[in-house]
């Protein structure tokens, strides 16, 4: 079967995931049979671009690379429900930005393709914290699917983990750091760089999000909490009653004072229970230089999951980053494709 392929948001993620299936279509035809073609693009500023018979993405990746538009490509006009009917589209890739409070317009992306039956790859963290139940609830009514591998640790395969790898363990807590970019910016502080320069740097590298003060004020690590805590539990917690402490407050000085004692600081994210009930954290914490935790460091994510039948698990991996989040997207569609 062909994967007719529909992007919403052609950022850095939808532009990574469009690079990735140029490069790699015949490789992916060969290894797992995966066949595609891209039939709808659609961007807030660049336009859309739709063809039910497949795209040129030879020619799309020209002019985003030389003019960051589609260019004279954008001819396409319409509603996106629309433009999902016209397309011929079997599967939404969607990738706008994260809007934590409406879930919006991700939100609607994805109503409107599981509502006709398309599934849905996202990366995109706004519409699962919002509207979870919901949206599994119209996959299954509708008989399609619905992947969100990217919404924690990009494409570091930490969702698959917990939903197959340990099936059958109990999760007695979890600790770790799930933002790339405040990780990023913690350790080139560390070297010496400034808050306002590695935060440049962050977002330059595609590290963070549209509005950044979600990655610095811990936002985005606490709805991550929040997703792994329906996911792993079944529970509902709103964001808000994440304990939450972002790094705009940590400073040159007590990074440095920090080494100097043997330590490094980290911005930990996690949820512990205790017998008064469940406790989900985000905050910067001084962890000892021989700790795991201290050694990693960029863009990268680490997790140790504590459980019944294994003990504990460490998966490190890319947490951020346009290529490793591209990735995410493209395996949640070869496994939705089997
Ligand atoms: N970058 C990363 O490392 C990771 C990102 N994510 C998530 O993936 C998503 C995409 O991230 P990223 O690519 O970095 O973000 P970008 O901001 O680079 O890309 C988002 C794109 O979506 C476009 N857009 C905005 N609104 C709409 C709309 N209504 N319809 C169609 N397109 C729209 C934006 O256009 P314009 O710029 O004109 O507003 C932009 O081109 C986000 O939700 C993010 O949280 C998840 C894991 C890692
Ligand atoms: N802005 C996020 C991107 C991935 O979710 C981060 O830096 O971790």
């Amino acid at each position: 079967m062909i994967n007719n392929i529909a992007l919403a948001g052609c950022g850095n993620v939808g532009t990574a995931l469009l690079e990735i299936l140029h490069e790699k279509k015949n490789e992916l035809k060969e290894k797992y049979g995966f066949e595609y073609k891209v039939v709808l693009i659609s961007d807030l500023m660049k336009g859309i671009v739709m063809d039910p018979e497949g795209l040129d993405l030879e020619k799309i990746l020209n002019e985003l690379h030389s003019r960051h538009s589609f260019g004279a490509l954008a001819q396409a006009a319409g509603h996106f429900d629309e433009l999902l009917d016209q397309s011929g589209a079997t599967v939404l890739a969607e990738c706008t930005p994260t809007n934590l409070k409406t879930g919006e317009p991700g939100l609607s992306h994805l109503r409107a393709a599981l509502s006709r039956g398309i599934s849905v790859t996202t990366t995109n963290k706004g519409p699962i914290a919002v509207a979870f139940d919901e949206l599994c609830q119209l996959a299954e009514e509708c008989g399609a699917k619905l992947s969100y591998e990217g919404v924690v640790m990009s494409g570091t395969p930490l969702i698959d983990m917990m939903k197959n790898g340990i099936a059958g363990c109990s999760v007695l807590g979890l600790e770790g750091i799930l933002n790339g970019t405040t990780n990023f910016i913690l350790t080139k502080m560390g070297e010496g760089a400034t808050y306002a320069d590695a935060l440049a740097e962050a977002t330059a590298l595609g590290y963070a999000e549209a509005d950044p003060s979600g990655d610095v004020e811990g936002w985005d690590a606490a709805v991550k909490v929040v997703i792994l805590a329906k996911i792993l539990f079944g529970k509902e917690i709103d964001v808000k009653d994440v304990t939450r402490i972002g790094i705009t407050q940590v400073t040159p000085q007590q990074i440095a004072e920090a080494r100097r004692g043997g330590f490094t600081i980290k911005l930990v994210a996690g949820i512990r229970f205790d017998s008064f009930g469940m406790h989900p954290y985000v905050m910067p914490k001084e962890i000892a230089a021989t700790h795991p935790l201290a050694a990693i460091n960029g863009a990268t994510n680490a997790i140790t999951v504590n459980t019944d039948n294994l003990g504990e698990i460490t998966l490190v991996g890319p947490g951020a980053g346009r290529r490793e989040t591209g990735q995410a997207l493209l395996s949640d569609m070869i496994r939705m494709s089997r």
